[in-house]
């Protein structure tokens, strides 16, 4: 009797790995309604609040990021706490089902899932939302079955024996069904990523203020992230000016939060990115500019390039050069319609089609490998 079919997603750590895997588990399950979704994911990201919540079955690893780390605690993770966790991974399939196949979404748990699945001859899916592909992925491409890329400029930078396939980064329903309209007031939404983003919890409202000194009048929405000092700072800088703004610490309603923007001012995540391009949100991005290989700048360039984005250098931004950008874009109707449509047309068609396509190729032989598996 043939068993129900596992599929197994791991990574996560920031909204920007944690969220396309969500769809991409959402998706799957519709389209298969047989198949059983794991997740695997690592005690500090943002899957251990997240994945419970919603009554997900996720592996928590006890992993650190090697990210910035110190060579003392770079050495700890890859001597200890990757083999370690690889060996937790291959126990736990042991005692519960093994994946038919795994795909891996990016962030730290995902590599000692993919080393997991690759020495359990378990087929692997590597998903880089990003324009530029991190190392990791650079590196483990060749071993795995095959690459989902969020942008097409990715491909340029991968190695010849890496089989990729451009699906575009799959975005959840509720914001794919989100339509860009004008409100009048005008509206600006700030989003500086999963975490927030200091330089714009400092700039933003400062430009604002100049703004509304001079008579502009606009309403705000700025998720600004856990720094609570930071929010009650843009709060204040706000509230002085007059400016009606709401600052949270974390929207759980993306969908009423890019219908509500005109133009939206937002750190280059590929998964911020994707889903302004699908709303047809026209926006200002400020890439992070210490991300590796300086992927916020290639995720930004696929909206600059064809006008539905501004780019703007963190280092040479300035309240007043900021409060030019908005000024030059918000209060403008013509403009900011010209960019939505502009951003809409470079959004990919049918992501989520194209990456369950990639995933049906690889399920079925995932299933006819297990007889042969062995698990040591
Ligand atoms: C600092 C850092 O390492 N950033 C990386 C991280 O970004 P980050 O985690 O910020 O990711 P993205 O901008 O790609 O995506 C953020 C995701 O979180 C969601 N969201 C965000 C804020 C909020 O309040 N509520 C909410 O649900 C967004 O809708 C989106 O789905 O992963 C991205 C994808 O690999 C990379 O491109 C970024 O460079």
């Amino acid at each position: 009797m043939s068993r129900t079919p596992v599929l197994c997603i791991a990574g996560g750590g920031t909204g920007g790995h944690v969220m396309p895997a969500l769809a991409l588990a959402d998706a799957a399950r519709e389209r298969w309604s047989d198949l059983n979704v794991r997740f695997i994911g690592a005690e500090r990201g943002l899957e251990a609040k997240l994945l419970p919540e919603r009554g997900e079955s996720v592996l928590l690893l006890a992993m650190h990021g090697i990210k910035g780390a110190g060579l003392w605690q770079k050495l700890r993770v890859l001597i200890w706490e990757l083999p370690k966790s690889v060996w937790t991974i291959r126990r736990h399939w042991q005692r519960e089902e093994r994946p038919d196949l795994l795909v891996g979404v990016g962030g730290y748990a995902s590599v000692s899932a993919v080393a997991a699945a690759l020495l359990a001859r378990v087929p692997v899916i590597l998903y880089e939302q990003n324009a530029m592909p991190g190392l990791v992925n650079r590196t483990l491409g060749r071993f795995c079955q095959r690459m989902m890329l969020g942008f097409a400029a990715a491909s340029e930078h991968l190695g010849g024996g890496v089989k990729s396939e451009v699906t575009g980064n799959i975005v959840r329903e509720a914001i794919v069904r989100t339509q860009w309209q004008p409100h009048q007031p005008p509206r600006l939404l700030v989003l500086g990523g999963s975490q927030g983003a200091r330089i714009l919890n400092q700039s933003v409202p400062e430009a604002c203020a100049m703004l509304a000194r001079e008579g502009r009048v606009f309403t705000v929405t700025h998720v600004a992230g856990s720094d609570k000092a930071a929010r009650e700072a843009a709060v204040d800088t706000y509230a002085q000016a007059g400016i009606n703004a709401d600052v949270l610490p974390f929207c759980d309603d993306m969908p009423s939060f890019y219908a509500a923007g005109d133009l939206m001012i937002a750190r280059s995540g590929a998964m911020t990115v994707s889903e302004a391009a699908v709303c047809g949100m026209p926006c200002i991005f400020v890439p992070l500019p210490h991300a590796a290989d300086d992927h916020q700048r290639h995720n930004a360039r696929a909206l600059a390039d064809c006008g539905g984005a501004l780019l703007i250098d963190q280092q040479q931004m300035t309240a007043d050069s900021l409060a030019a950008q908005i000024d030059s874009c918000l209060f403008d109707a013509d403009l900011l319609t010209t960019m939505s449509r502009a951003t809409e047309a470079a959004a990919p068609l049918n992501a989520r089609d194209r990456q369950l396509d990639v995933l049906a190729a690889f399920l079925p032989a995932a299933r006819s490998l297990q007889g042969r598996e062995v698990c040591s």
